[in-house]
């Protein structure tokens, strides 16, 4: 169209950058706290408001709403903590993973005869079921912070038989992690019409429930290291917004 001025014409506009990091609860805060304590340039607010999808959309909604009211939007909103890591992705106790999708994994309708059995809201026609990342500050990201990438999962309930984890891998091909609240994080962020990372630190594999197998303190220790590269690659990545 003649005249027209391209999107990828107009100067992308390059203000301080403001992070929120969510996570979910208070000991992923203090280490999300702990890697940041050397930042400058960057304003980073970290909040926990509590484990599943419901709380941590309502703690990032209300976050980005009280900043944006007094003229201190956050830039970026980064979905932070521990989970669990798919061994058939690679993922293992103490790896991060930075998701390329964040997928509701069991948002939807058990479907008794079709090929997976599940229908997600959005193939039943109720919005999404996905947020899709940057894939250039995906990249960024992740190279800086030594993770794989790929889909991570939001479930509701955590996974706790190898039945599960192995109908969850062939549902979402590739996914690497599953934790409890980057779904939610990412709602908020695009009600906000703000870019959206989720990280994880494994803590443990996804399969048969074994809690004295978690590695908390290995995965709080690599979300710690993983937090001053994290602020500092997206601070450099191309623009997304
Ligand atoms: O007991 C502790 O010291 C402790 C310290 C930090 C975090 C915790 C949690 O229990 C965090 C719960 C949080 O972790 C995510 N998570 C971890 N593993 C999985 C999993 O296999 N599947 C799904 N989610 C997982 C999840 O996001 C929870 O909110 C305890």
């Amino acid at each position: 169209m003649p005249g027209a001025v391209r999107r990828e014409d107009v100067p992308a506009p390059r203000g301080p950058q403001r992070v929120l990091v969510v996570t979910a609860v208070a000991p992923e805060r203090d280490a999300v706290r702990a890697g940041l304590a050397a930042e400058a340039g960057t304003e980073v607010e970290v909040r926990a408001p509590g484990v599943g999808p419901a709380a941590a959309a309502a703690g990032t909604a209300t976050a980005l709403a009280l900043a944006g009211s007094e003229g201190r939007p956050f830039t970026l909103v980064v979905s932070a903590g521990i989970g669990g890591g798919f061994a058939a992705a690679g993922a293992r106790p103490g790896d991060l993973v930075v998701a390329d999708r964040i997928v509701a994994a069991d948002l939807g309708s058990q479907t008794p005869g079709t090929a997976t059995g599940f229908t997600s809201v959005a193939e039943l026609g109720f919005g999404t079921a996905e947020h899709r990342t940057d894939p250039a500050l995906v990249r960024a990201v992740a190279g800086a912070v030594g993770a794989r990438t790929g889909p991570v999962l939001t479930v509701s309930t955590t996974t706790g038989t190898a039945e599960r984890a192995d109908e969850l891998s062939a549902r979402h091909p590739g996914a690497v992690a599953e934790g409890m609240e980057g779904f939610g994080v990412a709602e908020a962020a695009a009600g906000h019409g703000v870019p959206v990372l989720e990280i994880r630190a494994v803590s443990n594999p996804v399969g048969p429930r074994d809690r004295s197998a978690w590695r908390i303190a290995e995965a709080l220790d690599a979300l710690t290291a993983a937090m001053g590269p994290l602020i500092r690659s997206s601070a450099g990545a191309p623009p997304w917004t």
